[in-house]
Formats: C-alpha cells, structure tokens, sequence
C-alpha cells in the first residue's frame, strides 16, 4: 500500500467516509469534503485533521480542501407497476422533467435494466457515461436532466441475459454514481415485484414511491402488488397515477373512457394511497416520447396532466 492509498484508508474513519478519494499533483493535494450537517466547529477540526495527515504523505507541500456547501442528502422517488408496459418509464421521465422544472435539481435512474428506454425518451442514446474515482458520472439529457440507464452502458439487448445479483449490482452502480448537485433521483423501477425491485427497495430505501396503473381491473389488481412490495418494505406511498386513462381525440381533444373512470382512483383510495391524476392515452405522448420530446417540457394538455402529477409529488416533498 502506498502512503497515499494509506493516508485515503484512514481518511475514511476520521472524515465518516465525507471526504472525495486524495489526488496529489506538483505536491499538491486536493480532495473534495461534504460538510453537509456539520457545525462550523466540527468542520474546522475535521478540515485541521486532514491538512495534518496529508502533509505527513511524502512529497506533499499543501493540501486543499473544497468544502461542498450544506448539500441536501438525495432523495430517491421510485416510480413503479405490477406490470410492464403501463407507461412507467414514460410517467418516470416526463416527472423528473416536469419536478426540474418546478425547482428540484432532479437526476434520472433507468432501473429497467431488462428493458431499458430512459435513454430514448430523454434524447441521450449517443451519450456514454465516464467513470471517475469507480463512480460512475450521469449523462446530461438535452432538458437538463442527468441522467444514467444501463442503455448508455451496454449494447441494445445485452442486459437481457443478466441474472438477478448481476442485475442488483448494475442497478446499485447507477444509484451510486456521483449524482453531484441533485437532490432528487427518480428511478424508473423494473416491472413487477421480484427480488430485483425488493433489494432494491431494502438497500437505496426510497423517500417515496409512485404506483403507475391502467384503469383495468387486471393491472389495478397487479398495482396491488407492487403497493405490498412498498408498504412491505416501510417505503411511503406518495400516491397512484392512473395512465392511458380515456382516450384523447387527437382531432377534436374529446376524451373518451372506453375502460369506464374512476376505477384507478377508488381502487387507490380503498388500498389508502392518495390518487395524483391521470394521464390521458394520447397519440401526441406517443409520439413524443418516441422521439425524445417529453411533453411535460411543454404547457399543451399532455404536459399540464404531468405538471400537476409533479405538483402534488412537490407539496408531498415539501410536507
Ligand atoms: N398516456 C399515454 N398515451 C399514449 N401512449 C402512451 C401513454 N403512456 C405510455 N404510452 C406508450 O405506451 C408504451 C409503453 O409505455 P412505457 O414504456 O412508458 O411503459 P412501461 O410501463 O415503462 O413499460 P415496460 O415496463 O415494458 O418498460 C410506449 O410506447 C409509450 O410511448
């Protein structure tokens, strides 16, 4: 071991792991320290403490110190379904736009790693992550959303073969990366409730999650299990939202309900969670996500359905 692979061990017990991994150029050291909840005067002896050891690592003359102002620790929405294809992934990238837009400095997990499509509903397909420190660095999306999914780590197809530790690890990596600034991740959760989704849930512990359902009687039984999974788990339920739910004209905007209205939100109610809306099923959401154009960057009516879906996520937040 080197003194500085020794001086970075012991840099972990004195900081409780706040401090960035040491780098040291013509005798200078940097590294980076979370001061998040600290007292001044706590900082200060931590700060004194650093400086000390490193200036005993041979060959350095000084050591630099950025404080990070006080960062507010990140907190994890998962957004999840019984079942696959409900619109999950489309309410997941169209919630961090539109929770971006109303003030949160939001990142973007695809933890769809059997089936991952953040990539092109957000537009950031041609991005490749970098690895700093063994931590990955999200992508920036073209609306300013970081964002990570393993289709910008891994050919198209080749997750599918993953089995489920492999997958769990995958999933962890763009959990953990170095999200920087943000204070909320939205993850896209896999479908269903297998022991991917559990250990998931047991190890990042979400803040909250949102339960995605069509208004059908089949998908709502399998949102009951996903709700399970959560209150299994001790994870706050924020609310369900209902997708697809009537169907937007898209000559004349009249909505029609050939699955009946309702059901999504009595359903909800009986099962205690709050209902958060609904989204209509439009060609124009389609369309867009297709093309890596969320609605909710928009004020049309698609991307109203999604702001006022992330306003009440944001007064949960903000409770
Ligand atoms: N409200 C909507 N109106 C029209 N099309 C929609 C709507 N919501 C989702 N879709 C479309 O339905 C398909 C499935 O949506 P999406 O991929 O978001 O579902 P999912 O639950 O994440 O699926 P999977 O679990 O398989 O990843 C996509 O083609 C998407 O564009």
């Amino acid at each position: 071991m080197t003194d500085l692979e020794s001086f970075s061990a012991r840099l972990k017990s004195l900081t409780d792991g706040r401090a960035s991994a040491p780098r040291v150029k013509d005798g200078i050291m940097n590294l980076v320290l979370d001061v998040g909840g600290l007292s001044a005067e706590r900082r200060d002896a931590v700060a004194a403490a650093i400086r000390e050891g490193g200036l005993l690592v041979p060959g350095v003359k000084d050591v630099r110190i950025a404080m990070t102002a006080e960062r507010k620790p990140l907190r994890i929405i998962a957004v999840a379904s019984g079942k696959g294809g409900v619109g999950k992934s489309t309410l997941s990238a169209n919630l961090a736009v539109a929770l971006k837009r109303l003030g949160f400095a939001v990142g973007l997990v695809d933890a769809d790693i059997y089936g991952p499509s953040q990539a092109r509903l957000m537009a950031s397909e041609d991005r490749k992550p970098q690895a700093r420190d063994k931590q990955l660095v999200p992508v920036d999306s073209p609306l300013g959303v970081p964002m990570l999914s393993m289709a910008h780590l891994v050919e198209p197809g080749k997750a599918l073969a993953w089995r489920g530790p492999m997958a769990g690890n995958a999933l962890s990596q763009l959990i953990d990366a170095d999200w920087g600034d943000a204070e909320l991740l939205v993850v896209d959760m896999p479908p269903g409730t297998g022991d991917v989704q559990l250990s998931m849930v047991q190890k990042h512990k979400p803040a909250g999650a949102v339960i995605v359902s069509t208004p059908q009687d089949l998908a709502l039984i399998d949102a009951t299990r996903a709700v399970s999974l959560f209150e299994q788990t001790q994870v706050p339920l924020i609310g369900l939202v209902e997708n697809m739910a009537g169907y937007s004209c898209p000559h004349c905007g009249e909505i029609s309900d050939p699955f009946g209205t309702g059901g999504a939100e009595a359903a909800g109610s009986a099962m205690g969670m709050p209902f958060l809306g609904r989204i209509p099923l439009a060609i124009d959401i389609r369309r867009r996500s297709d093309a890596g154009d969320p609605p909710a960057a928009g004020d049309d009516a698609s991307g109203r359905a999604f702001l006022a879906i992330a306003e009440k996520v944001a007064a949960w937040l903000r409770a």
